[in-house]
């Protein structure tokens, strides 16, 4: 004998139309946000680990947060334009928009030569095709994964007794990765320049240069200075001497940096960040950055902007490198965190006296 299936009545049906959505949407913040699976590692995770490892100031970036705008033009030499179809690599002038910035959450920490140092860029052609990159003076980055570069902020966060990492919890980080050994050595013996001007930033994760033909070639770059690298000399009696100092160089004479592209070779881990590249590895000159004004980031050009290094134009695209995504998704957390709180006047100002060192605080 036949049954009939039983119906729901139709206002039931309307019912579940009205509340499925916004439980959909409810469950998908809960997921994002990491509640529905805390052991997953969230940009929450990730800013937080930052904040208690280099420390944090309502209004500034969560991380290389002392910093100043610079600007300026990049001009390409067109040689690398049979590599990438960026419009931006090709031979004429763009616009620049930058930023230098002392790595860690303060703002108004104390200047010293072994600190990393950076250099932002947002290179703005005609037709609208930016480039983005944020790239720092260390020869190769310390961690292969955001769980690592997690891990590594909690080791390092400051011992409140001593306002230093703990050195026994360092030494477990490091016991328990061991292939990260190499790395961390080369970051702690790296030759040091005397400043920001002499300096070399580096892109640390791979990208893809993609050619008009859809060829596609994994890549590194590289800012290196057009002028002389002078030895580190700490200036103890200066609280900002290497912002101090290239203030005055910008205001003096424009600074210059040859874009250096490197072209993997066969042998070179394209998605590892912590590992170097050959040392005979393709190299081409890709154009040359000129800087030429320097303001404070009150108000600057550089501060209501992120440099997401996944801001990239036609002619470019991320490699498999892991730490590219985290990237992108811890700057786009720390802009919304900033740009909703109250900032202090930033310790960097083109106007600024010297401070001698000491008499800021540090921690703040
Ligand atoms: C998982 C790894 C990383 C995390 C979670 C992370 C996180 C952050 C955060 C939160 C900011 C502040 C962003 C803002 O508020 O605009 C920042 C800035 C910056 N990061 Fe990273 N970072 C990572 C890896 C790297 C790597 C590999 C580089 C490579 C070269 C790098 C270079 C920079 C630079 C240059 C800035 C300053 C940009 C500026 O001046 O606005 N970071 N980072």
């Amino acid at each position: 004998m036949a049954t009939n299936p039983v119906v729901p009545p139709a206002s039931a049906l309307r019912w579940l139309g009205v509340v499925a959505a916004p439980a959909a949407l409810a469950l998908a913040f809960l997921w994002a946000g990491g509640w529905l699976t805390p052991g997953r590692l969230t940009q929450v995770g990730i800013l937080d680990a930052l904040r208690e490892g280099g420390g944090m100031q309502p209004g500034f970036r969560r991380n290389h947060a002392k910093g100043v705008c610079v600007g300026g033009w990049f001009e390409g030499t067109g040689n690398a334009a049979g590599l990438s179809a960026a419009t931006v690599l090709q031979q004429r002038r763009v616009p620049v928009v930058g930023r230098f910035a002392l790595a860690g959450g303060l703002p108004f920490q104390a200047d010293a030569p072994a600190k990393v140092r950076s250099m932002a860029l947002r290179l703005m052609p005609p037709d609208g095709r930016e480039w983005r990159m944020g790239i720092n003076d260390i020869p190769v980055f310390p961690v292969r994964t955001p769980q690592e570069f997690h891990d590594l902020q909690l080791a390092s966060r400051p011992d409140p007794a001593t306002g230093k990492p703990d050195p026994a919890r360092m030494r477990a980080f490091r016991a328990g990765h061991p292939w990260l050994q190499p790395a961390m050595e080369q970051v702690a013996r790296r030759p040091l320049a005397s400043g920001f001007a002499d300096d070399t930033y580096r892109s640390l994760d791979s990208f893809l240069f993609v050619a008009a033909n859809g060829m596609k070639t994994a890549v590194r770059w590289a800012m290196v200075p057009v002028r002389p690298v002078m030895p580190a000399d700490g200036h103890a009696d200066d609280h900002d001497y290497l912002f101090r100092q290239v203030i005055d160089d910008i205001h003096a004479h424009p600074l210059q940096w040859h874009l250096m592209v490197t072209v993997a070779g066969a042998g070179d881990a394209i998605d590892d960040p912590s590992r170097t590249w050959a040392r005979d590895d393709r190299q081409i000159d890709a154009g040359t950055l000129t800087l030429t004004t320097i303001e404070s980031e009150e108000g600057g050009p550089c501060t209501g902007i992120t440099f997401d290094p996944l801001v990239l134009p036609a002619g470019m695209a991320p490699s498999g490198d892991p730490i590219l995504s985290a990237r992108s998704a811890a700057y786009m957390r720390s802009f919304f965190l900033r740009s909703g709180e109250r900032a202090a006047a930033p310790a960097v100002t083109p106007g600024m006296t010297a401070t001698p060192a000491g008499t800021k605080d540090n921690k703040s």
